[in-house]
C-alpha cells in the first residue's frame, strides 16, 4: 500500500496533540492521520506513549493542547491491556462481552435477542464460548485478554482501539486474534492496535512508531520496525 492518501477519509486525525497525567506531558506534539478502513499498527518502547495515544484517540484521556478529529460515526471500542482489568469485577465472562452491549443500550438495560445473537458471535470468533460461566477474574492472562477483544467487537463500532491485544498469547490465540482484526478491516472497520511484535505489526497496512512521545513518520508494513 502506498503511504497516506489525502484524499482518503481520517478516521481520526490528531494534530501537534500534546497528552499527559497529572502535568507531566507524554505526548509531545502528535500530528497524524489514521486512514478509514485500515489496520495501524503503534510499535515503540516502553513507556514511549502507545497506550497514552490510543487513550487519546479514544477520547478517554483529553489533550491538554492539540486537536482530535474523529471521522467515524459510532463510538470507538477501546480494548485496554488485561492487565489494567481488575481481578477483583465479580463478573463473568458472558457478562463482560454484554457490558459491550451497553454501548448501543445504555448499562443494566435488558439484552435484546439480536444483542444475545452479537454477545454469542463474538465469543466464538474469540474462541470463549465454553468460559462464558466462568469468573473473568478465574480466568488465564491469555483467556481474559480474549474475553476482552471479544467485548470490544460486541461494540460493534467503526473505530476499533487495541491495546497489544496479543501480547502474551500462545501461537493459536495470537494467529486468530490477527485473522480478527483482519476481518474487522474486511468489514470496513478502522482498526488501530499497540504491538511489541514485528511480526504482528507487518500484518498491518501501515506502522506508526513512537518514540518518546513523538511520532517516527509512518511507514508501510514491511519496512522494519
Ligand atoms: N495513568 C497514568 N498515570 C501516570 N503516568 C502514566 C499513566 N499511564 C502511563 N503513564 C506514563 O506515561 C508514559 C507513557 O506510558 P504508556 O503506557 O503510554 O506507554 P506504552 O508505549 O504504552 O508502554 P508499554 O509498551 O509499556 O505498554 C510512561 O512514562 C508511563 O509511566
Amino acid at each position: 500500500m502506498t503511504s497516506v492518501d489525502t484524499a482518503t477519509t481520517a478516521a481520526v486525525a490528531l494534530e501537534n496533540v500534546y497528552a499527559g497525567y497529572g502535568g507531566r506531558a507524554v505526548l509531545h506534539g502528535v500530528t497524524a492521520a489514521i486512514p478509514a478502513g485500515t489496520v495501524t499498527a503503534l510499535v515503540g518502547a516502553n513507556g514511549s506513549g502507545k497506550s497514552t495515544l490510543l487513550a487519546v484517540m479514544a477520547s478517554t484521556l483529553a489533550p491538554t493542547a492539540g486537536t482530535v478529529r474523529r471521522g467515524v460515526s459510532r463510538r470507538p471500542a477501546f480494548v485496554v491491556q488485561r492487565s489494567a482489568v481488575s481481578d477483583a469485577l465479580p463478573v463473568t465472562v458472558r457478562e463482560t462481552i454484554e457490558m459491550g452491549r451497553w454501548a448501543e443500550r445504555g448499562p443494566w438495560r435488558r439484552l435484546t435477542r439480536e444483542d444475545r445473537a452479537v454477545v454469542r458471535t463474538c465469543m466464538d470468533r474469540l474462541d470463549v464460548a465454553d468460559l462464558a460461566r466462568r469468573r473473568l477474574g478465574d480466568l488465564s492472562g491469555g483467556q481474559r485478554q480474549r474475553v476482552l477483544l471479544a467485548q470490544g467487537l460486541a461494540q460493534e463500532s467503526d473505530l476499533l482501539l487495541l491495546d497489544e491485544p496479543a501480547t502474551g498469547l500462545d501461537a493459536d490465540s495470537r494467529e486468530r486474534i490477527m485473522a480478527v482484526l483482519a476481518e474487522e478491516r474486511g468489514r470496513g472497520v478502522t482498526v488501530v492496535h499497540a504491538t511489541h511484535s514485528n511480526r504482528e505489526a507487518a500484518h498491518a497496512d501501515r506502522i506508526l512508531r513512537v518514540r518518546d512521545g513523538r511520532l517516527e513518520g509512518a511507514a508501510d508494513a514491511g519496512a522494519d520496525v
